[in-house]
C-alpha cells in the first residue's frame, strides 16, 4: 500500500487529497505520479474506475506555479461532460494551492468562456473543437504550456479527433511533457501516440483482464423483437439503484427512453443531438437520482464517474471491444461492485467472442427470466425490503393500524395485499422500437472497420473469429444487487453518438 505522502507531493496538495478523503494511492497513481513529477512522458493504462484522473491531476497541480498568470497545463477530453468532470476533480486537487482550473467545451456560450479565460487560469480542461476555436480566436495561448494530457488517449487519437489533436499540439512548445491515459490502448494507437512523445514510458497496471474484477459480466442471447421485454423484466428483478442502458444510435436512445417511460420507468436519454443545456440537466437528474435510468449512446461511455450506478445494460452490443470496456466501466468503480449485461442477437455472437478475446474475460450466459420468474423475483425483492424495514425496527407508529387490519382479515391475506401493492405487475403497454439491424456478420473481416461512422481507428486490427463455445457458461444472475454500492467538439464525432 502506497501513501500519497511517500510520492513526493507538496503539503498544499496533500491537504487537498486529505480533504477529498484519498488516503492510499491506487496502483496507477503510485506508479505514475513519481515519473510524472520528474517530467517524464508516459502512457498510463489501468482499468476503469481506478483513479487515472488523480494520477495525472496530482502531479500537474503540484507543478503549477501559482504566482504565474499563464496557462501551464492543458487536458484534452473527448466529451463535454467528461471535460467538466475532470475540471471539477482538478479543482478539488488544486484547492490547497488555490490553483485556477477552467473548462472550455462546445455548446456553451463562447463569450462567457472568453471572460473566464481573461481571469488567467493555470490549467485548462477542454474538448478539442472548442480549444481550437479559442486558439484561432487568440483567446487562448498555449506558448507557456509545459504539460499536455490526453485523457481517454486512444479515443482522442482515433480518426474522429486526430486532426484536431495534431493542430493543438502544434501550438504547444516542443519541450513539453506529454501524458496519455486510458483503460484501453490498442497497439497501433500506442505506436501512433509515440510520435508525439519523447521516449515515453508505458505504465500498464498489471491485470489478467482488461475489465475490472468488480464487475460481474453477463450476456443474454435474444431476438431483436424480444429484447425490450427482457430488458424491463431484468430491470424489475435486478432493481438497480442507478442503471445506464447503452443503445447503438441516437434514434435508438430516443425510442428506448420513450418506451421505458411508457412502461413506468423514470428514464431519460443523452446523446450528441441534444442541446448542451439538456445534456447537462439529464446528467444532473441522473446523479441526483431524480431519474434512475440513463439511456445513452457512446457519448456517455468514457470516463464518467457517477456513484450509485449498479448496472450497465448493453441493449445493443458495442461495435468494438474498447467501447465495451469503457461502457461497462461506468459501474464497478472505486472499489464498488457492479453488474453488466450485454444483449446479443444470434447473428452477433462473433462480436461477443471478439470482446471476450480482447478483454480476456468470459461473460456468463444469463437465461432471460420468464414472466412468472420475473414476478417471483420481484416478490423476493419486495420480501427482502420488508425484512430490512423490520430489522430497522422503526414501526411503532404503524402498529395500531396493523392490529386493526388483522382484526378484519387473516394475516396471510393482509401480507399478500401488501406484496401485491409493492410489486410491479408485468406491464405490457405496447411500445414502438425500430428494429436495429444486427451488426454485419464477421468472418475474417476487420472488427474495427467503422469507417462509415467515422469512429474507427486509423490503423486496423483483425481478430480471429475462433473462440470457445460459451454455451456451457450458464447462470441465473438475477440477484438484487444493491448491496455492493454506495457541438463544436462534436463536429467530428460520428452519427452514432
Ligand atoms: N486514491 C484514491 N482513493 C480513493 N478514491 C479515489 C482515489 N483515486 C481516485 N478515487 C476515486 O475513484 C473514482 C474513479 O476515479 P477516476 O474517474 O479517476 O477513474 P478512471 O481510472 O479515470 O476511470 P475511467 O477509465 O472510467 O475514466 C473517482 O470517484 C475518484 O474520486
Ligand atoms: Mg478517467
Amino acid at each position: 500500500m502506497v501513501k500519497f505522502q511517500d510520492l513526493g507531493i507538496s503539503s498544499a496538495t496533500m491537504k487537498s487529497l486529505n480533504r477529498m478523503g484519498f488516503e492510499e494511492a491506487t496502483p496507477i497513481q503510485a506508479e505514475t505520479i513519481p515519473l510524472s513529477l520528474q517530467n517524464k512522458d508516459l502512457i498510463g493504462q489501468a482499468q476503469t474506475g481506478t483513479g487515472k484522473t488523480a494520477a495525472f491531476g496530482v502531479p500537474l497541480v503540484d507543478k503549477v506555479d501559482i504566482s504565474s498568470d499563464v496557462v501551464q497545463g492543458i487536458i484534452i477530453a473527448p466529451t463535454r461532460e467528461l471535460a467538466i468532470q475532470v475540471s471539477e476533480e482538478l479543482y478539488k486537487i488544486g484547492y490547497g494551492k488555490r490553483t485556477r482550473v477552467l473548462s472550455i467545451f462546445g455548446g456553451q456560450d463562447i463569450n462567457r468562456q472568453i471572460r473566464a479565460l481573461k481571469k488567467n487560469p493555470h490549467i485548462i480542461v477542454g474538448t478539442p473543437g472548442r480549444i481550437l476555436d479559442h486558439i484561432n480566436r487568440k483567446t487562448l495561448r498555449l506558448d507557456n504550456v509545459s504539460t499536455v494530457i490526453l485523457d481517454e488517449a486512444d479515443e482522442m487519437l482515433n480518426m474522429g479527433f486526430i486532426d484536431d489533436i495534431e493542430s493543438i499540439l502544434s501550438k504547444i512548445p516542443e519541450e513539453r511533457q506529454t501524458l496519455l491515459f486510458s483503460a484501453t490502448m490498442p497497439p497501433q494507437i500506442r505506436r501512433m501516440a509515440e510520435r508525439f512523445m519523447k521516449e515515453p514510458q508505458v505504465v500498464k497496471v498489471k491485470a489478467k483482464e482488461m475489465t475490472t474484477p468488480l464487475i460481474e459480466q453477463y450476456y443474454v442471447e435474444t431476438q431483436e423483437k424480444t429484447k425490450f421485454d427482457i430488458l424491463t423484466r431484468l430491470l424489475d428483478i435486478q432493481s438497480p439503484e442507478l442503471a445506464i442502458i447503452f443503445g447503438r444510435t441516437k434514434r435508438r436512445v430516443d425510442e428506448l427512453s420513450e418506451a421505458l417511460n411508457l412502461r413506468g420507468y423514470t428514464a431519460e436519454g443523452i446523446h450528441g443531438d441534444l442541446s448542451q443545456a439538456k445534456r447537462m440537466s439529464v446528467l444532473r437528474k441522473f446523479k441526483e437520482g431524480t431519474i434512475d435510468v440513463l439511456v445513452a449512446t457512446d457519448v456517455a461511455a468514457r470516463g464518467l464517474d457517477i456513484s450509485g450506478v449498479t448496472h450497465v445494460y448493453n441493449f445493443d452490443i458495442p461495435q468494438d471491444p474498447e467501447s465495451y470496456v469503457h461502457r461497462i466501466g461506468r459501474t464497478g468503480r472505486a472499489g464498488k461492485e457492479g453488474m453488466a449485461i450485454t444483449f446479443i442477437t444470434y447473428r452477433e455472437r462473433s462480436y461477443l467472442q471478439v470482446v471476450e478475446k480482447v478483454t480476456n474475460k468470459k461473460m456468463e450466459k444469463l437465461i432471460p427470466p420468464t414472466v412468472d420468474q420475473a414476478i417471483e423475483g420481484q416478490q423476493k425483492a419486495v420480501m427482502e425490503k420488508i425484512m430490512n424495514i423490520i430489522d430497522e425496527n422503526n414501526l411503532d407508529s404503524y402498529k395500531s393500524t396493523a392490529d386493526e387490519l388483522l382484526k378484519q382479515k387473516d394475516a396471510s391475506t393482509v401480507v399478500a395485499a401488501v406484496l401485491k401493492m409493492l410489486t410491479k405487475e408485468p406491464d405490457t403497454t405496447p411500445v414502438r422500437l425500430t428494429e436495429e439491424k444486427p451488426l454485419p456478420q464477421r468472418r475474417d473481416r476487420k472488427f474495427n472497420d467503422r469507417n462509415s461512422s467515422g469512429g474507427g481507428y486509423k490503423g486496423k486490427k483483425s481478430y480471429s473469429n475462433s473462440g470457445s463455445n460459451s454455451n456451457s457458461r450458464q447462470r441465473q444472475g438475477y440477484s438484487n444487487k444493491r448491496s455492493g454500492q454506495s457541438s463544436s467538439s462534436y463536429s467530428k464525432s460520428n452519427s452514432y453518438r
